[in-house]
C-alpha cells in the first residue's frame, strides 16, 4: 500500500522555531529566497483561523467550536517567499491577521489541541507540496522541529533576548523602541509567548535541534548563520 501523504516529507525541509520577535518569518523568507526553496509561515495559519473564527462569531472560549471551524477552514496560502498569500474563502486576510485584536487572541486558538492536530497535517501537506515544486521548503512556527516537521535533516531553534525581540517588534509595530513603545508592545511579546509555551516547547532546543541566538546579530548576519547550518547539512 503507497504511503499515506503525510507519511513522508518531500523535498529538503528547514525546520525553524522560536519565540516571538526571534526573527523567524523574516530570517526564514530570507533564507527560502536564497536557496530557492517554499516558505511556510504556520503562525500566519493560526492567526488566519483566529481571524475566521472572529469573523464568523465563534466563541473561541468554546474548543469543540473552534475545532469544527478548523475543519472546515478555507484557508489559501502561498509558499512562494515572494508571494506569501493568505486568502480565508477568497478574502486577503495578509494584512488584517497582524492586527493587535488577532495577535491578542490567537493563542486561545493555538491552545486547543484538535486545531493543533488539523492544522498540523494542513501543515504537512503544504510543506510537501512546496516542497515537491521547488525541491526544498523553509518552514518555521513554534513546533515545526518538534511536532510538524521533527525528520527534517535541518532543525534551528532561533532565539534572541528578551529585550532584543521587544525592541524589533517595537520598532515594527511603532516606529521606535524607546520606554512607551516596548510597554504597548509587551503583551503582544511576552505574555503570547507564555501562554504558547504551554502547547509548545519553544525556549529550549530539543535533541538534535541548533540553538542560533540572534541578540547580537544583524538581519543579515541571521540570515547567513541559519545559511551555514544548511550548508553543513547538505555537505
Ligand atoms: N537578527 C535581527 N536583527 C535585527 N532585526 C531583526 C533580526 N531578525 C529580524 N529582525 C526584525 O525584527 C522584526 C521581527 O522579526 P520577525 O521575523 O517578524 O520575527 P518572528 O517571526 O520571530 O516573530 C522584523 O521587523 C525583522 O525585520
Ligand atoms: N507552529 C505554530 C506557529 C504559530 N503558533 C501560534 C502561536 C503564536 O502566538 C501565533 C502566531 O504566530 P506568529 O509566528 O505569527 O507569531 P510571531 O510572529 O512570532 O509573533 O500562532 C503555534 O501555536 N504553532
Amino acid at each position: 500500500m503507497p504511503d499515506a501523504p503525510e507519511d513522508h516529507l518531500s523535498g529538503f525541509v528547514v525546520a525553524v522555531d522560536g519565540p516571538s520577535g526571534s526573527g523567524k518569518s523574516s530570517v526564514s523568507k530570507q533564507v527560502a529566497r536564497v536557496l530557492g526553496y517554499g516558505f511556510l509561515d504556520t503562525g500566519a495559519m493560526y492567526r488566519a483561523l483566529t481571524w475566521w473564527c472572529l469573523e464568523q462569531g465563534v466563541d473561541l472560549g468554546d474548543a469543540d467550536a473552534v475545532t469544527a471551524a478548523a475543519e472546515r477552514f478555507p484557508l489559501g496560502i502561498g509558499t512562494d517567499p515572494d508571494a506569501p498569500d493568505v486568502t480565508v474563502d477568497g478574502t486577503d486576510v495578509a494584512t488584517a491577521i497582524r492586527e493587535p485584536r488577532i495577535s491578542t487572541n490567537v493563542s486561545a486558538v493555538a491552545k486547543i489541541l484538535p486545531v493543533r492536530e488539523i492544522l498540523r497535517v494542513m501543515q504537512r501537506r503544504l510543506i510537501n507540496e512546496a516542497g515537491e515544486a521547488t525541491g526544498g521548503v523553509v518552514a518555521e512556527g513554534r513546533d515545526i522541529t518538534t511536532v510538524v516537521a521533527p525528520e527534517a535533516p535541518v532543525r534551528i531553534l532561533l532565539t534572541a533576548s528578551e529585550e532584543a525581540r521587544l525592541a524589533r517588534r517595537s520598532r515594527e509595530l511603532h516606529g521606535a523602541a524607546d520606554a512607551n513603545a516596548v510597554e504597548a508592545t509587551r503583551s503582544q511579546v511576552v505574555d503570547r509567548d507564555k501562554a504558547d509555551s504551554a502547547v509548545s516547547e519553544f525556549t529550549v532546543a530539543a535533541d538534535g535541534v541548533t540553538t542560533i541566538d540572534t541578540s547580537h546579530l544583524d538581519f543579515d548576519g541571521s540570515v547567513e548563520a541559519v545559511l551555514q547550518v544548511v550548508e553543513a547539512a547538505r555537505a
